[in-house]
């Protein structure tokens, strides 16, 4: 129910529409409802009498109440469609709106296939019962109110038909209708599982075929696939067998109207035309019936989406921004984490325990541990992408959680560990991290990153289109665009998450060079597996399963930290300080 409540407002815009839609269907209708009337009197009146112009009047007068209804039918399609379908779009927009600021945690929790799901499936379903409420729901009951209304006042001796018939019709409708409904929520899961599987094929491709597992995947999509066939059989077929029933029903009540009929058309007290009449206010009785019982499965189906719509626009995201009173962050970047300690599941165990250092404005600061010790998670809280279970972190001695999100991620330049750009030109991609970035910056960050060369080479330069995952690049080249994405917004502090794995060596020298030299005020933070990348770091802090083990210049954690003693001595073994 509150679900359905947070869904009213977007209909409002659309007031007018959705009062015109049903207002057009009553006339359609009413021009329906006439219609056997109409018949009956050019047989009963025209026919059995002989009289051709009362006939010719009458076929006349169908052909106008014909017109009329479908010009009410058409208005009603129209105006109907345009309220829903704006409805569904406004919707639809806010959903999005609302996943895209998710915190990284809630988006942990809402699958990508089910967010998926819940803008394409669920939000069409919503459109859908909004649709046929607004053209259907009201011609259903109106048809077989009407008709039944008529019958009373037109063929009163035909009457006990309904009273038997109408019922029966009913039961079979409320029992498949609550089927169905049951039905079609399990449809939606298996909707949910099918996306979630998509989704992750089609990110993963590439792996798939490198390990030759394309078998094992269609197995698994075919059960998924077969999970949601089977359901949406087991739906529809509930459904569909409803129609079979009632007609049968109907007819049942066709004999009965006829063999009542007959007897009193013997009698002398009714006329053939009212049988015809009656038959044809059956069948409109049970089409009026059947519509509004495939509205009510359509609403009851769309109960579902509604509900998980809701479950996103009510989802709060855990990461707080604040809402006025922000302090304007100044250009330093000093950053300080306090005793801070962080788990993905809060109830897990702490991924991060008893962070404490100090990193002042243009230091640079490199991190370095083993895999799983906390590295990535540790820079992931500097933009706020999750926050601290206790601790804090200070930006220029001001928690970081006072800032607006908007300013704290402006000030920062993240290069993630994956490096991820999107499908668009080169020059989009690196406006992303400076929406008015001119080509003579753009030229620059390109320069910093060492990205240049390869740039030139491609079709276009700037202007050259990227596939959707940056797949036409290579992964030295994609970390390379990745990190003139974040050079491009002169960050206060800069973040380079493993981020040169994929570079050579000495392009790697020529980018540390270029954060020395042309980010002097900056704060660095560089995780790296490699001392290399972190010799000359102000700082470098040694994490092991997600503790400080020990913090220092290089010269200093040789000679207090055995941990780092022996990566460096493993590393400068194998040779990767060769370049040095
Ligand atoms: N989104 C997540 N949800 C739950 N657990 C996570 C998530 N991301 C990371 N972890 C866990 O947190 C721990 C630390 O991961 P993190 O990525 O910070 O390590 P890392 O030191 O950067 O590793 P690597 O050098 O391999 O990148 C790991 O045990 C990992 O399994």
């Amino acid at each position: 129910m509150n679900s359905l409540k947070k869904l009213f407002p977007y209909i409002k815009p659309y007031t007018l529409f959705a009062i015109l839609g049903p207002l057009l269907m009553c006339i359609e209708v009413a021009m329906d409802l006439l219609q056997p009337t109409i018949m009956q009197h050019m047989i009963d009146v025209g026919i059995a009498n002989n009289d051709n112009a009362y006939v010719i009047k009458m076929g006349l007068f169908m052909i106008v109440t014909a017109f009329i209804g479908l010009i009410g039918g058409a208005g009603s399609s129209i105006y109907s469609t345009k309220a829903a379908v704006n409805f569904a779009a406004d919707i639809r927009r806010d959903v999005f709106k609302k996943a895209e600021r998710f915190s990284s945690d809630t988006i942990d929790t809402f699958s990508a296939g089910k967010l998926i799901t819940i803008l394409t499936n669920d939000v069409t379903a919503v459109q859908q019962a909004v649709m046929m409420t607004l053209r259907i729901f009201v011609r259903g009951p109106l048809l077989f109110i009407g008709a039944v209304v008529i019958v009373w006042l037109t063929a009163r001796e035909l009457f006990p038909v309904l009273v038997v018939v109408i019922p029966i019709l009913m039961a079979f409708i409320y029992y498949f209708s609550s089927q169905s409904g049951k039905l079609f929520v399990k449809v939606q899961k298996a909707m949910d599982a099918v996306n979630t599987k998509l989704q992750e094929t089609f990110a993963g491709i590439r792996v798939i075929k490198a390990f030759n597992r394309q078998g094992y995947e269609q197995e698994t999509f075919r059960k998924v696939n077969e999970t949601l066939t089977k359901r949406n059989l087991a739906a529809e077929q509930m459904i569909l067998s409803l129609m079979p029933i009632m007609l049968f029903v109907v007819n049942l009540g066709v004999v009965a109207g006829m063999w009542m009929g007959a007897i009193k058309v013997n009698e002398g007290t009714l006329q053939v035309g009212v049988i015809l009449a009656f038959i044809n206010y059956l069948n409109i009785i049970m089409h009026g019936l059947m519509t509004s019982s495939h509205v009510l499965m359509q609403i009851t189906r769309s109960f579902t989406s509604v509900n998980r719509i809701g479950q996103v626009l009510s989802t709060e995201s855990s990461i707080q921004d604040v809402v006025t009173g922000a302090p304007v962050l100044e250009t330093r970047g000093d950053v300080e984490f306090r005793h801070v300690n962080f788990s993905y599941s809060k109830n897990g165990e702490h991924v991060l325990k008893d962070i404490t250092f100090r990193a002042k404005a243009g230091e640079t600061i490199g991190i370095i541990g083993s895999t799983g010790s906390g590295k990535s998670t540790l820079v992931k809280l500097l933009p706020r992408l999750y926050d601290p279970d206790s601790g804090e972190i200070l930006i220029d001695g001001i928690n970081s959680k006072a800032y607006s999100l908007k300013r704290l991620r402006e000030s920062i330049g993240f290069i993630p560990q994956k490096a991820l750009l999107f499908s668009g030109t080169i020059e989009e991609n690196l406006r992303y991290g400076k929406e008015d970035a001119g080509l003579k910056e753009m030229k620059e960050a390109a320069d910093f990153a060492v990205a240049t060369e390869f740039i030139g080479k491609l079709d276009g330069e700037f202007a050259h289109e990227l596939m959707q995952g940056a797949t036409n690049l290579s992964g030295g080249q994609k970390q390379r665009l990745s990190m003139a994405r974040a050079f491009i917004r002169q960050p206060n502090i800069l973040v380079l998450d493993d981020s040169t794995s994929a570079i050579d060596a000495l392009s790697e020298a020529s980018v540390q060079q270029v954060l020395k030299q042309c980010y002097p005020n900056t704060t660095k933070f560089i995780i790296s597996s490699k001392v290399s990348s972190i010799i000359d770091a102000d700082q470098i802090l040694v994490l092991d399963d997600g503790r400080i083990k020990a913090s220092g210049s290089h010269e200093e954690l040789l000679l207090t930290s055995s941990i780092y003693r022996e990566i460096y001595e493993t590393q400068s073994g194998k040779g990767v300080l060769s370049y040095e």
